[in-house]
């Protein structure tokens, strides 16, 4: 344990040991270079980006750069980017959006005798709550039809065949994250989008609508690349602070209002050409340009670092634990981010939380953190992803960061032992 008694001596006089944060797909930490963008926005672009004098213009410069930097980090244009308050709202927004937008057309489609009735949406069953919970209220007022379409209980994965399996007359999109939070699985979007759009042109032929498609990408920027023109995706949803910038979200549209429709949730003072309205939160947007910035300069870098550091925890967790642990983001077949591990201690088998509250250093989840008041009951993602229920019932789940070091990796496995260890001896 000379690890951990080592720790506790860094933190110098008050021997209190220092804490290990493991919990980078709940949120990061904003970059020092964030947070200088941030500081400096605060205090110099001030102004109201609509005004025309210098402390309007300032703020417009320092949105427009932003724009287009979180546009180059996911292969966009800068005017297909709208900024929102986050990943919730951009996810609601494209929901809110399509069908509005169903409903709007549907005098053409009786024209061409095509009456539809309500628009279909088709997602997965592992998706976050700010896609599901729309979709669900969406459903239970009578708005739309949704397909929950199952995960594969052996990849993890959404299989494309079962997406196709789902499509109705009345289907108009598909909502499909592109890298699960729980189980990091990465999703197959691109080949999702060649399939629907081989669909389209007999759709077109019988007036029936085309598929948009909807990602995700929460979880997967800043760790694996995201390309929107590789993906083919119609919305991609980009989440701030899953990427070392602010709570600040925005959304890609592909063709924003041509292309791809999108209408506006909120009615206002005409910013963001009256998709969002509101006025700019310019410290914000200007962080999350530096981020995406980063991201664009380094992701690859960040992605070689974490999977390095990924592995070596699961390595060492096997080392240790041996046929004690599941590791359960293991899916056969299936492509996963670099930087999750989800774990289970079986022997003794024990509460996820119960192992993490008798760490000492450990600072991680047993799910996603929106969830963190289920107390003991398993994770759905989890469950629905093929996970046996003692495992979900005793998942951890560690997600390590940018800087993340193999001297962390080597005092949280201690950590977990000994955790285990004493949960051991009290059962
Ligand atoms: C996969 C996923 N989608 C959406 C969100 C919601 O983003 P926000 O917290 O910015 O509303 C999160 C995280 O919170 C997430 O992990
Ligand atoms: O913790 C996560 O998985 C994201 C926030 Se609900």
């Amino acid at each position: 344990f000379a690890v951990m008694a080592d720790a506790e001596s860094q933190n110098g006089e008050n021997h209190l040991p220092h804490k290990i944060y493991l919990d980078y797909n709940a949120t990061t930490p904003p970059a020092t270079e964030v947070v200088k963008a941030v500081e400096e926005a605060l205090r110099e672009a001030w102004g109201n980006p609509s005004s025309s004098y210098t402390a309007g213009c300032k703020a417009k410069e320092l949105i427009d750069t932003a724009r287009a930097h979180v546009a180059k980090m996911v292969g966009g244009k800068p005017e297909d980017i709208i900024f929102t308050s986050g990943g919730t709202e951009a996810n609601n927004m494209v929901l809110f959006s399509t069908v509005e937008n169903f409903n709007s057309t549907s005098k053409e489609r009786q024209n061409n005798r095509v009456a539809l009735a309500l628009p279909h949406i088709i997602t997965s069953n592992v998706e976050h709550d700010s896609v599901a919970l729309p979709l669900l209220h969406l459903q239970k007022t009578h708005r739309a039809e949704i397909t929950f379409v199952p995960v594969s209980t052996v990849t993890g994965r959404i299989e494309v065949e079962d997406i196709i399996s789902a499509v109705r007359p009345n289907t108009c999109l598909v909502s499909i994250m592109l890298a699960n939070n729980e189980t990091g699985v990465i999703m197959p979007v691109g080949e999702l989008s060649q399939c629907l759009a081989s669909m389209s042109k007999e759709r077109s032929a019988q007036g029936l609508p085309k598929i948009l498609l909807h990602t995700d990408a929460a979880q997967a920027l800043g760790k694996v690349e995201v390309d929107v023109q590789e993906l083919g995706v119609n919305y991609l949803t980009i989440v701030g602070h899953k990427f070392y910038g602010p709570r600040i979200g925005a959304l890609y549209v592909r063709g924003l209002g041509q292309h791809s429709s999108l209408l506006p949730m909120l009615y206002g003072g005409g910013q963001e050409r009256n998709f969002r309205p509101g006025t700019e939160n310019t410290p914000m947007i200007a962080g999350l340009g530096k981020a995406a910035e980063l991201v664009f300069l380094h992701c690859a870098v960040y992605e070689a670092h974490m999977r390095r550091i990924r592995d070596y925890l699961e390595e060492r967790l096997e080392a240790v634990f041996e046929d004690r642990i599941r590791l359960n983001s293991r899916f056969p077949g299936a492509e996963r981010l670099p930087n999750t591990c989800n774990v289970s201690l079986l022997k003794p088998a024990m509460l996820g939380h119960e192992w993490l509250s008798h760490c000492q250093y450990l600072q991680a989840s047993i799910g996603a953190a929106c969830h963190s008041d289920r107390g003991d009951r398993p994770s759905p993602v989890l469950l629905n992803s093929g996970v046996p229920q003692e495992a979900a019932t005793s998942a951890v789940r560690l997600s390590v960061g940018r800087e993340t070091s193999q001297d962390d990796v080597d005092l949280i496995v201690r950590d977990l032992e000994q955790a285990a260890q004493l949960l051991g001896v009290n059962k």
